[in-house]
């Protein structure tokens, strides 16, 4: 437990990039660190080339941010740094000020289980430039992983339209602390549990799992081992059918199923995990179904994922629950959300607000400068469109243009008549102090759900998905069209 308590509850300051340091450094010393910043931390592509995503990892925010101090023991190691030559690396006056330096930013973010895209802030930070600094790898750390995670289940509890969908993936996880995020996330996403025994416990995820193959093997046959499973558990009957042949496994499971009922008792299912599974689901359905088992269900594991789930749908496969381990917890297909933490104003010596930019040769990498929030706009709770506009904006006007953030040929009129507005980025810190209230998993898990309904299916699909429109509104699109041709030095502009 020592690891998970210090991940979760410790400080973890030095969970940082070297260089967040250094730069912290060079920006005390150049007088720098308390100057007001703004940050955004978005996404600029959703995984899986897929039509969304589904965000996750604010918790663990908000945990580290309460958390974030640095400790005795992290100041002695910081201390004793030293450059090449033996010199230290942080003068001991800048180790004094981490050691007083509280944790006082303002912090707005989207709501766990929202469904987000391209380009819209999912978190931003205001505070000390330091400060902010300092967060942005453990931000991304958490928030490129969850989202990664989230979205991936929810794609694979889509494909499973409404059956059951069990995390299997501990065994094969990115290490500890990977599997414990990943079944969190998974579980956000749309699964039903996890067998992460340790993942139940620290988050409140329902467990639940079936068995080995090495339970049978270790009986001298598999009737024996469905027997004294039955034994054991006779409310919790899945029996793996495919060991030695998972027809004569079938027989013998209804075999079992019947002592079962004898007792006044219902075995819950079977399980197959190799060979043909629509060839062998059908016929175990079949099977189950003539000797009087119609509700005992039928799950399928190996290697699954949501483009072969789809597959056995169409095939007709007669399976009822996914278990799904590998693929889903280590996003086999694309492994890494690429969420960036960019800087988007800086506070003058005036006090006004610069909105900052960063040029690039590629459109997609050109930051939306400025205090942002963004909203989204419904009817009937259906999503139409969302608008990332700059803070101050009048949200009671009834036209705006959006216009896209890569393309500025891709615009979109809304008139606001009538539609439902919810502000996506909600305040979880000022100050330093928490002001959202947490939401337990089982109601992220709700609003993942809610939020997945309110989106048309034709951004849903694996394949060519439509692309959802999320736009600038038109004042802040021209502040950054504006700002990137001075930063070009372009005449004229
Ligand atoms: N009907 C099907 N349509 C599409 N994919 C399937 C179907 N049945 C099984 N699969 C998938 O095919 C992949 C490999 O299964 P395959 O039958 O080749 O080997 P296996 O069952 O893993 O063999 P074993 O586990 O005994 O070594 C798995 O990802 C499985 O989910
Ligand atoms: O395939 P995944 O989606 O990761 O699901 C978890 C897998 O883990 C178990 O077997 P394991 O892989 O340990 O052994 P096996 O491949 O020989 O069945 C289980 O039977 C599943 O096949
Ligand atoms: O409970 C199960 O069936 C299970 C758990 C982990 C991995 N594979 C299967």
């Amino acid at each position: 437990m020592k690891i998970t308590k210090d991940l979760y509850q410790g400080s973890l300051a030095l969970l940082t990039d070297f260089y967040q340091l250094t730069m912290a450094y060079a920006y005390w010393k150049s007088g720098k660190a308390e100057e007001e910043a703004v940050f955004n931390l978005f996404f600029r592509k959703n995984p899986f080339q897929g039509g969304y995503s589904v965000a996750a990892g604010l918790d663990y925010i908000i945990d580290f941010c309460r958390n974030f101090r640095f400790e005795e023991d992290d100041l002695r190691y910081l201390r004793e740094m030293q450059n090449t030559d033996g010199s230290p690396t942080f003068e001991s006056a800048f180790i004094e000020y981490l050691q007083n330096m509280e944790f006082s930013c303002d912090m707005e973010a989207v709501e766990e289980g929202t469904v987000v895209f391209p380009h819209l802030p999912l978190i931003k930070v205001k505070g000390p430039l330091i400060q902010c600094q300092l967060l942005e790898t453990p931000l991304l750390n958490i928030i490129n992983f969850q989202t990664l995670i989230a979205t991936k289940a929810a794609r694979i509890v889509y494909a499973a339209k409404g059956d059951a969908v069990l995390e299997f993936g501990l065994r094969r996880a990115q290490g500890i602390d990977g599997a414990l995020a990943a079944s969190r996330a998974a579980y956000i996403g749309g699964c039903a549990s996890t067998s992460n025994v340790m993942a139940g416990k620290l988050f409140g995820i329902p467990v639940s799992g079936t068995h080995a193959h090495s339970w049978i093997m270790s009986f001298d046959t598999e009737l024996e081992a469905f027997k004294a499973y039955a034994e054991a558990f006779p409310d919790k009957c899945v029996f793996l059918v495919d060991t030695y042949d998972t027809i004569n496994g079938v027989k013998n499971a209804i075999e079992v199923g019947k002592m079962l009922r004898e007792k006044g008792k219902e075995m819950i299912g079977i399980r197959i995990d190799s060979g043909d599974l629509a060839y062998y689901s059908n016929i175990a359905r079949e099977m189950l179904d003539a000797a009087g088992f119609p509700d005992a269900k039928i799950v399928a594991s190996n290697d699954l994922d949501e483009q072969i789930i789809t597959s056995l749908k169409m095939q007709e496969a007669s399976i009822n629950v996914w278990g799904v381990g590998t693929k889903l917890v280590t996003a086999y297909d694309q492994p890494a959300l690429g969420a960036v933490y960019k800087l988007a104003a800086i506070k003058t010596e005036e006090g006004t607000w610069e909105p900052k930019v960063k040029v690039s040769q590629q459109s997609i990498k050109i930051n939306i400068p400025g205090i942002q929030n963004a909203v989204r706009y419904s009817k009937n709770g259906k999503a139409i469109a969302d608008m990332i506009y700059l803070e101050g904006e009048d949200l009671s006007n009834t036209q705006f243009m959006i216009i896209d953030p890569v393309d500025p040929t891709k615009r979109k009129k809304i008139n606001t008549n009538g539609l439902d507005q919810e502000i996506l980025l909600k305040p979880i810190f000022i100050k330093g102090q928490k002001v959202y209230e947490r939401r337990d998993i089982h109601q992220i898990k709700q609003n993942a759900e809610r939020n997945m309904g309110m989106f048309d299916k034709a951004h849903k699909r694996f394949v060519n998905p439509h692309i959802y429109p999320v736009g600038l509104e038109e004042k802040l699109y021209d502040i950054r069209t504006q700002l990137v041709f001075k930063m070009k030095n372009y005449d004229g502009a």
